[in-house]
This record gives structure tokens, C-alpha cells and sequence, in this order.
């Protein structure tokens, strides 16, 4: 295979030297490397060197880049899998070049998770993760991890397919991000819980094309009713902009109290808050001695995660201006008169519009139109 070599972290290793968009068919084909995620990969090594598993297993390795830095960066015992061959056998050298003990493997990573168990199980697969989560589920020991890059079938652009992976209705609203996010989460919820374990957020975010989970598990049934009671809706009206939530397995008819019309459910997605903020203030405690070449923006993502309000969707204030026919303030002063009002209000980690506040539609219409 023809390589290249790259850097990430502080790890250097071997990548193909190809297209990574080429298409083949599954368990064959080139290895695919994408230095975009280098973003994602720098949060979960980030993360890791402040939960220290004892075992990690990286399912989808590919170049095996993920495994590698977990390994080489923190100190962590790793199992770097991939059904391809070249895969594997380009894992293998970057593990020998770089001196670990890693253990390297070629399996389907569902057989691999319903043999075997792990503290920490990592899915990155293309596309949607729905076909893994039920084995990671019981593979994973204290930590589940999950990327998916699926966003239009998640936020509801491709509505059966959503509704076909995550057995959810999406809705595409301009809260798109977060309705992707927690309706991933949701699904995931549904697929441990049913084995008498908990699940709670650790640090679960979206950014450009990808949703990225992190997240504690718990023995218990106990600790699954937990995560079951956060389980909902969101009640989007189809004519203005109001929204509520609910909780429940099963929605319950609501009328829009601002223009009567009927509300429609977008769900079921977890409701609740999406971080640990323990969490999040140990990671951005360790950001400085761990060498990640995203940094910055891992560190501005960190703080607005820690401010962030856990609504599950948010108001556009450009969308609420332009309906309102005024040209929107900044959006610090939007959110300082909010709180200056006794509302609650932050920015959401995902969109530089975004506005998350108990305020009522109309005081955030009053205060956007300067009232
Ligand atoms: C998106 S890539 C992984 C990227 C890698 N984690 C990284 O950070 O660069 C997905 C990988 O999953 C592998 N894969 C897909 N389905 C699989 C399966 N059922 N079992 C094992 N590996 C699989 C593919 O061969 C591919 O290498």
C-alpha cells in the first residue's frame, strides 16, 4: 500500500496515500483516513486521559489512528479492530513503528463486542452506528462511546431513514443539531437499558458532519429507569415557532397555547441534560498537558458546553428576527437582557445563532425587536 505519514496529537503514523471517499464494497477496499475528525479523535484522547479505562477497544480502526493515540498518548491498553484486511495489516505496522503492545484485530466488530468485553468500547463506523450500539451494549464495561455522521437521516432531512435506524420521527426544525444529537442518544438509551443498565452523559456534542457520544454506563435496573424517565419529546408547533417538552414513552396530544394549532411530537429523543460538567471541567484542566492540535477550539467548545442550558432545542434569534421583519442585536445582548429579565439564556455549542432560554417565545420575540 502506498503510505503517507501525518501527525496527530503526538502520535505519528501511516495513512494511504488515496481518495477516501472512494466507495467499495464492505470488509474491502482502501483504508480510509479523514484528517476532519482529527477534532473528534483529539476529544476522545482528551477525555480518556481523565476517565482512564483499563481497556479500550477501538472497533472500527481503519488506520487504526484512533487506537493508536489512546495507546501512544495515554497510556491506555487498546484493541485496534477493522474487517478489512489492508486495515488491519496497516494497523499492524503503525502499531510495530510506534512500539506498542496494542492488540490488533480482524473481526466483525459485532462478533468481536458479543465475544468480548471491554471498559471502554469505541464505535466510528461510516454512516449510522444502529447496527453496533446492541452489541457495544454489552461489550462495554463502564464507557460507551459513539460517533455518527448519518446527520440528514438523525435531524430529519431524510425522514424514513431516520425513522428506520433510530425507530424515532425526527423533524427538520432549525434546532436540527440538537434533534439529531438527542435522538441518537435516545436510541442508544433504548438499546442498554433493556439489559438492566444505566446511562448518563458524559460529554455528547455536534459538530459540522458528525454527532459524537460519550457516555458512563451503570449496573442496575435502578440506574436504567433513570435514563428511561429521560426519555421524550419535543412538541414543535407546525405553525409559529413554539415548542415544549415532554416526558413519557408516548406523547401526549398538546395544543400550541399561542396559536392553537395542534403540536407535533419530534421524538422519542433523551431530554435532560447532555453533559457532566465535573467532566468537562477535568477535561479542560487537562487540555493544556495534553498536546491535541485542536486545542483552541476543543477549549472554546468545553466552555460553551458548560454554560450551555439543557433544553432540548433552542431559538434561531436571526429566524426570529426575520420573522419579526428586524435586523437582530448581538447575540450577547440578547441573552444579557434575557438573564437582566430573570430568564435563563446561554448560546448552544453548535450554531453562532443559537439561543437556549426558559424565557416564553413572546419576551424573546419582545426583547429581539428591542421592546
Ligand atoms: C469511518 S472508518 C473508521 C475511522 C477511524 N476510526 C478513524 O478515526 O480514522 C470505518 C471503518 O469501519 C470498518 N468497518 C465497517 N463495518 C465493520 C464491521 N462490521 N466490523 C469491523 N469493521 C467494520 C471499515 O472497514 C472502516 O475501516
Amino acid at each position: 500500500m502506498d503510505v503517507v505519514e501525518v501527525t496527530e496529537g503526538k502520535t505519528r503514523f501511516f495513512v494511504p496515500r488515496q481518495d477516501p471517499h472512494l466507495q467499495f464494497p464492505p470488509g474491502s477496499g482502501p483504508v480510509f483516513y479523514n484528517s476532519r475528525m482529527e477534532l473528534n479523535r483529539d476529544t476522545t484522547v482528551l477525555l480518556l486521559s481523565v476517565l482512564r479505562p483499563g481497556s479500550y477497544l477501538d472497533a472500527m480502526g481503519a488506520s487504526g489512528v484512533r487506537g493508536l493515540r489512546v495507546a501512544h498518548e495515554d497510556g491506555i491498553p487498546v484493541t485496534i479492530n477493522d474487517w478489512n484486511t489492508k486495515a488491519v495489516d496497516l494497523i499492524q505496522q503503525n502499531v510495530e513503528a510506534l512500539g506498542l503492545a496494542a492488540e490488533v484485530t480482524r473481526e466483525d466488530a459485532n462478533v468481536l463486542m458479543s465475544g468480548r468485553t471491554f471498559d471502554a468500547v469505541d464505535l466510528d463506523p461510516f454512516g449510522t452506528p444502529a447496527p453496533f450500539v446492541d452489541s457495544a451494549a454489552r461489550s462495554a464495561g463502564n464507557y460507551l462511546f459513539v460517533t455518527a455522521t448519518d446527520t440528514a437521516p438523525l435531524c430529519g432531512a431524510h425522514l424514513k431513514a431516520g425513522m428506520r435506524r433510530y425507530f424515532s420521527r425526527p423533524r427538520n426544525t432549525e434546532y436540527h443539531a440538537e434533534v439529531g444529537l438527542r435522538t441518537l442518544m435516545g436510541f442508544v438509551v433504548r438499546e442498554v437499558i433493556k439489559y438492566d443498565r444505566g446511562v448518563e452523559p458524559l460529554f455528547c456534542y455536534a459538530h459540522e458532519h458528525f454527532h459524537r457520544l460519550h457516555l458512563r454506563l451503570r449496573y442496575g435496573a435502578a440506574a436504567a429507569d433513570r435514563a428511561l424517565a429521560r426519555l421524550g419529546y419535543v412538541m414543535q408547533c407546525p405553525q409559529c415557532l413554539y415548542r415544549s417538552e415532554q416526558a413519557g414513552m408516548l406523547p401526549e396530544p398538546e395544543e400550541c397555547p399561542l396559536c392553537s394549532a395542534d403540536l407535533v411530537p419530534v421524538g422519542p429523543l433523551w431530554t435532560g441534560r447532555i453533559n457532566d460538567d465535573a467532566t468537562l471541567a477535568a477535561m479542560q484542566e487537562a487540555l493544556p498537558a495534553v498536546t491535541v492540535g485542536t486545542g483552541a477550539r476543543i477549549g472554546r467548545l468545553l466552555a460553551t458546553c458548560r454554560q450551555e442550558l439543557d433544553t432540548s432545542s433552542h431559538y434561531d434569534y436571526h429566524v426570529i428576527a426575520k420573522h419579526l421583519r428586524v435586523s437582530p442585536g448581538g447575540i450577547g445582548t440578547v441573552i444579557e437582557q434575557l438573564q437582566a429579565l430573570g430568564y435563563r439564556a446561554s448560546r448552544a455549542h453548535y450554531s453562532g445563532t443559537a439561543i437556549k432560554t426558559d424565557a416564553p417565545l413572546p419576551v424573546l420575540e419582545k426583547v429581539i425587536s428591542g421592546g
